[in-house]
Protein backbone atom coordinates (compact mmCIF):
# COMPACT_ATOMS: atom_id res chain seq x y z
CA UNK A 1 0.00 0.00 0.00
CA UNK A 2 1.08 3.29 -0.84
CA UNK A 3 0.67 7.03 0.46
CA UNK A 4 -0.66 9.64 -1.90
CA UNK A 5 2.97 10.77 -2.66
CA UNK A 6 4.27 7.40 -3.47
CA UNK A 7 5.76 6.33 -0.32
CA UNK A 8 5.41 3.21 1.63
CA UNK A 9 4.29 4.09 4.68
CA UNK A 10 6.53 2.59 7.34
CA UNK A 11 5.71 3.07 11.47
CA UNK A 12 7.97 2.52 14.36
CA UNK A 13 6.96 -0.39 16.35
CA UNK A 14 7.94 -2.00 19.39
CA UNK A 15 5.78 -5.00 20.31
CA UNK A 16 2.81 -6.92 18.84
CA UNK A 17 0.97 -9.65 21.24
CA UNK A 18 -2.23 -11.09 21.88
CA UNK A 19 -3.65 -10.68 25.25
CA UNK A 20 -6.83 -9.86 27.33
CA UNK A 21 -8.25 -6.65 26.43
CA UNK A 22 -7.46 -5.02 30.39
CA UNK A 23 -8.64 -1.23 29.99
CA UNK A 24 -11.52 0.35 28.25
CA UNK A 25 -15.40 -1.00 27.72
CA UNK A 26 -13.66 -4.11 25.51
CA UNK A 27 -12.47 -5.38 28.83
CA UNK A 28 -12.29 -9.07 28.75
CA UNK A 29 -11.78 -9.65 24.97
CA UNK A 30 -9.44 -11.51 23.40
CA UNK A 31 -7.23 -8.69 21.26
CA UNK A 32 -4.30 -8.27 19.73
CA UNK A 33 -2.21 -5.14 20.54
CA UNK A 34 0.22 -3.25 18.20
CA UNK A 35 2.38 -0.70 20.42
CA UNK A 36 4.19 1.87 18.57
CA UNK A 37 6.98 3.32 19.34
CA UNK A 38 7.75 6.99 21.38
CA UNK A 39 5.89 9.55 22.90
CA UNK A 40 6.24 12.69 23.13
CA UNK A 41 4.61 13.13 26.64
CA UNK A 42 6.32 11.72 30.22
CA UNK A 43 3.43 11.19 32.31
CA UNK A 44 5.34 10.43 35.87
CA UNK A 45 3.18 7.41 36.76
CA UNK A 46 3.66 5.49 32.75
CA UNK A 47 3.59 2.29 32.76
CA UNK A 48 4.88 1.79 29.03
CA UNK A 49 8.40 3.68 29.44
CA UNK A 50 9.88 0.60 27.64
CA UNK A 51 8.01 1.89 24.38
CA UNK A 52 9.69 5.34 24.33
CA UNK A 53 12.42 4.19 21.91
CA UNK A 54 13.93 1.11 20.00
CA UNK A 55 11.33 -1.20 18.42
CA UNK A 56 11.68 -1.84 14.39
CA UNK A 57 10.19 0.05 11.56
CA UNK A 58 7.85 -1.97 9.63
CA UNK A 59 5.72 -1.14 6.44
CA UNK A 60 1.52 -1.33 7.04
CA UNK A 61 1.35 -4.38 5.04
CA UNK A 62 3.95 -6.34 7.64
CA UNK A 63 2.27 -4.71 10.82
CA UNK A 64 -1.43 -6.24 8.80
CA UNK A 65 -0.12 -9.26 8.13
CA UNK A 66 1.32 -10.04 11.62
CA UNK A 67 -1.77 -9.07 13.10
CA UNK A 68 -3.95 -11.53 10.91
CA UNK A 69 -1.98 -14.35 12.64
CA UNK A 70 -3.18 -14.30 15.56
CA UNK A 71 -7.00 -14.91 13.95
CA UNK A 72 -8.73 -12.40 16.30
CA UNK A 73 -10.94 -10.10 15.58
CA UNK A 74 -10.01 -7.37 17.77
CA UNK A 75 -7.32 -5.27 17.54
CA UNK A 76 -6.30 -2.32 19.94
CA UNK A 77 -3.35 0.26 18.70
CA UNK A 78 -1.44 1.71 21.25
CA UNK A 79 1.92 2.68 22.53
CA UNK A 80 3.87 5.42 23.23
CA UNK A 81 1.52 7.61 21.41
CA UNK A 82 0.45 5.90 18.51
CA UNK A 83 -0.78 9.40 17.15
CA UNK A 84 2.80 11.03 17.40
CA UNK A 85 3.63 8.74 14.16
CA UNK A 86 2.25 10.40 10.85
CA UNK A 87 1.25 7.01 9.14
CA UNK A 88 -0.82 6.30 12.07
CA UNK A 89 -4.23 7.20 10.75
CA UNK A 90 -3.14 5.10 7.22
CA UNK A 91 -2.82 1.64 9.57
CA UNK A 92 -5.84 2.42 11.47
CA UNK A 93 -7.62 2.30 7.91
CA UNK A 94 -5.56 -0.44 7.05
CA UNK A 95 -6.47 -2.68 10.17
CA UNK A 96 -10.40 -1.81 9.35
CA UNK A 97 -10.10 -2.66 5.95
CA UNK A 98 -9.04 -6.26 6.71
CA UNK A 99 -11.82 -6.24 8.61
CA UNK A 100 -10.75 -5.65 12.20
CA UNK A 101 -13.09 -4.14 14.68
CA UNK A 102 -10.39 -1.52 16.04
CA UNK A 103 -9.45 1.00 18.87
CA UNK A 104 -6.86 2.91 19.54
CA UNK A 105 -5.49 4.29 23.21
CA UNK A 106 -4.16 7.69 22.48
CA UNK A 107 -3.17 10.77 25.28
CA UNK A 108 -5.50 13.38 24.02
CA UNK A 109 -2.60 15.38 23.18
CA UNK A 110 -2.70 15.01 19.29
CA UNK A 111 -5.24 15.48 17.37
CA UNK A 112 -7.90 13.00 16.78
CA UNK A 113 -9.68 14.21 13.53
CA UNK A 114 -7.85 11.96 10.87
CA UNK A 115 -9.14 8.73 12.35
CA UNK A 116 -10.92 6.46 10.31
CA UNK A 117 -14.66 6.68 11.79
CA UNK A 118 -15.36 2.98 12.43
CA UNK A 119 -12.12 3.48 15.21
CA UNK A 120 -13.22 3.77 18.52
CA UNK A 121 -10.37 5.91 19.90
CA UNK A 122 -9.86 5.63 23.90
CA UNK A 123 -8.78 9.32 24.65
CA UNK A 124 -6.78 10.18 27.69
CA UNK A 125 -7.49 13.15 29.55
CA UNK A 126 -4.30 13.82 31.86
CA UNK A 127 -4.93 15.24 35.03
CA UNK A 128 -2.75 17.32 37.05
CA UNK A 129 -1.24 14.23 38.70
CA UNK A 130 -0.01 13.10 35.46
CA UNK A 131 2.72 15.99 35.48
CA UNK A 132 1.00 16.58 31.54
CA UNK A 133 -2.25 18.33 31.75
CA UNK A 134 -1.19 21.48 29.74
CA UNK A 135 -0.82 18.99 27.47
CA UNK A 136 -4.38 18.25 26.95
CA UNK A 137 -5.99 19.18 23.79
CA UNK A 138 -9.51 20.51 24.14
CA UNK A 139 -10.58 20.82 20.78
CA UNK A 140 -10.59 17.09 20.22
CA UNK A 141 -13.99 17.09 22.76
CA UNK A 142 -15.73 17.90 19.86
CA UNK A 143 -14.61 15.07 17.53
CA UNK A 144 -15.71 12.59 20.37
CA UNK A 145 -18.87 10.19 19.07
CA UNK A 146 -20.57 7.79 20.69
CA UNK A 147 -18.34 4.90 19.52
CA UNK A 148 -15.34 6.70 21.79
CA UNK A 149 -14.34 6.94 24.98
CA UNK A 150 -12.74 9.79 27.40
CA UNK A 151 -10.40 7.96 30.15
CA UNK A 152 -9.20 9.75 32.92
CA UNK A 153 -6.26 8.22 34.74
CA UNK A 154 -6.20 9.20 38.59
CA UNK A 155 -2.96 9.82 41.32
CA UNK A 156 -4.88 10.79 44.13
CA UNK A 157 -8.38 12.87 45.43
CA UNK A 158 -7.21 16.26 44.09
CA UNK A 159 -7.24 14.65 40.52
CA UNK A 160 -10.33 12.92 41.27
CA UNK A 161 -11.96 16.79 42.07
CA UNK A 162 -10.28 17.43 38.97
CA UNK A 163 -12.06 15.00 37.02
CA UNK A 164 -15.54 16.28 38.39
CA UNK A 165 -14.73 19.42 37.59
CA UNK A 166 -14.03 18.25 34.12
CA UNK A 167 -16.85 16.45 33.61
CA UNK A 168 -19.31 18.91 34.48
CA UNK A 169 -17.72 21.95 32.68
CA UNK A 170 -17.42 19.97 29.15
CA UNK A 171 -20.81 18.08 30.08
CA UNK A 172 -18.34 15.29 29.40
CA UNK A 173 -20.63 11.99 30.30
CA UNK A 174 -23.41 13.62 27.58
CA UNK A 175 -20.25 12.79 24.50
CA UNK A 176 -19.38 9.00 25.07
CA UNK A 177 -18.80 6.75 27.81
CA UNK A 178 -16.58 8.42 30.28
CA UNK A 179 -13.56 5.91 32.07
CA UNK A 180 -12.28 6.80 35.77
CA UNK A 181 -9.30 4.67 36.87
CA UNK A 182 -6.45 4.71 39.56
CA UNK A 183 -3.28 4.83 38.90
CA UNK A 184 -1.99 1.14 39.32
CA UNK A 185 -0.12 0.68 42.95
CA UNK A 186 -0.79 4.60 43.58
CA UNK A 187 -4.43 5.69 44.42
CA UNK A 188 -6.14 2.60 46.31
CA UNK A 189 -9.16 1.43 43.94
CA UNK A 190 -11.30 1.34 46.47
CA UNK A 191 -11.42 4.50 47.67
CA UNK A 192 -12.25 5.74 43.99
CA UNK A 193 -14.93 3.45 43.69
CA UNK A 194 -16.62 5.13 47.30
CA UNK A 195 -16.38 8.63 46.04
CA UNK A 196 -18.41 7.40 42.58
CA UNK A 197 -20.76 6.16 44.19
CA UNK A 198 -20.88 8.86 46.84
CA UNK A 199 -21.22 11.32 44.52
CA UNK A 200 -23.57 9.58 41.71
CA UNK A 201 -20.74 10.54 39.50
CA UNK A 202 -22.22 8.90 35.90
CA UNK A 203 -18.72 7.52 34.64
CA UNK A 204 -17.92 3.83 34.37
CA UNK A 205 -15.02 2.71 37.02
CA UNK A 206 -11.87 0.78 35.90
CA UNK A 207 -9.05 -1.00 36.63
CA UNK A 208 -6.69 -2.43 34.38
CA UNK A 209 -7.54 -6.24 34.24
CA UNK A 210 -4.13 -7.25 33.05
CA UNK A 211 -2.65 -6.08 35.69
CA UNK A 212 -4.62 -7.94 37.96
CA UNK A 213 -3.79 -10.92 35.91
CA UNK A 214 -0.09 -10.50 35.11
CA UNK A 215 1.22 -7.58 37.04
CA UNK A 216 3.56 -5.68 35.19
CA UNK A 217 4.18 -8.34 32.79
CA UNK A 218 5.41 -7.01 29.37
CA UNK A 219 3.50 -8.19 26.32
CA UNK A 220 0.31 -8.98 28.75
C1 LIG B 1 0.51 3.39 28.03
S1 LIG B 1 -0.77 4.46 27.45
C2 LIG B 1 -0.49 4.43 25.69
C3 LIG B 1 -1.48 5.26 24.90
C4 LIG B 1 -1.38 6.78 25.08
N1 LIG B 1 -0.04 7.25 25.13
C5 LIG B 1 -2.16 7.22 26.31
O1 LIG B 1 -1.54 7.73 27.25
O2 LIG B 1 -3.38 7.04 26.30
C6 LIG B 1 -2.25 3.43 27.60
C7 LIG B 1 -3.12 3.71 28.78
O3 LIG B 1 -2.46 3.28 29.96
C8 LIG B 1 -2.72 4.21 30.97
N2 LIG B 1 -1.69 4.10 32.01
C9 LIG B 1 -0.35 4.27 31.86
N3 LIG B 1 0.30 4.09 33.03
C10 LIG B 1 -0.65 3.79 33.94
C11 LIG B 1 -0.63 3.49 35.33
N4 LIG B 1 0.54 3.48 36.01
N5 LIG B 1 -1.79 3.21 35.96
C12 LIG B 1 -2.97 3.24 35.27
N6 LIG B 1 -3.07 3.51 33.96
C13 LIG B 1 -1.93 3.78 33.30
C14 LIG B 1 -2.68 5.53 30.24
O4 LIG B 1 -3.27 6.58 30.98
C15 LIG B 1 -3.46 5.18 29.01
O5 LIG B 1 -4.85 5.31 29.24
N1 LIG C 1 -3.85 -6.54 28.32
C1 LIG C 1 -3.62 -5.25 28.04
N2 LIG C 1 -4.67 -4.44 27.78
C2 LIG C 1 -4.39 -3.16 27.45
N3 LIG C 1 -5.27 -2.19 27.12
C3 LIG C 1 -4.59 -1.06 26.83
C4 LIG C 1 -3.23 -1.30 26.99
C5 LIG C 1 -2.19 -0.29 26.68
O1 LIG C 1 -1.04 -0.44 27.07
O2 LIG C 1 -2.54 0.69 26.00
C6 LIG C 1 -3.10 -2.63 27.39
C7 LIG C 1 -1.99 -3.49 27.71
O3 LIG C 1 -0.81 -3.14 27.74
N4 LIG C 1 -2.33 -4.79 28.00
S1 LIG D 1 1.05 9.68 27.00
FE1 LIG D 1 0.74 7.48 27.31
S2 LIG D 1 2.69 6.49 26.67
FE2 LIG D 1 3.07 8.70 26.84
S3 LIG D 1 3.93 8.95 28.89
FE3 LIG D 1 1.70 9.28 29.07
S4 LIG D 1 0.81 7.24 29.53
FE4 LIG D 1 2.92 6.92 28.82
MG1 LIG E 1 -0.51 -0.88 29.04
Amino acid sequence: MNAPDGRSPRLRLSEIFASIQGESTRVGLPTVFVRLTGCPLRCVWCDTEYAFQGGETRSIDDIVNAVATFGLRHVCVTGGEPLAQKDCPALLRALCDAGHAVSLETSGALDIGAVDARVSRIMDLKAPGSGEAARNRWENLALLRRGDEIKIVLAGEDDYRWACEQIAAHDLAARCEVLLSPVAGQLDPASLAEWIVRDRLPVRFQLQLHKVLWADARGK
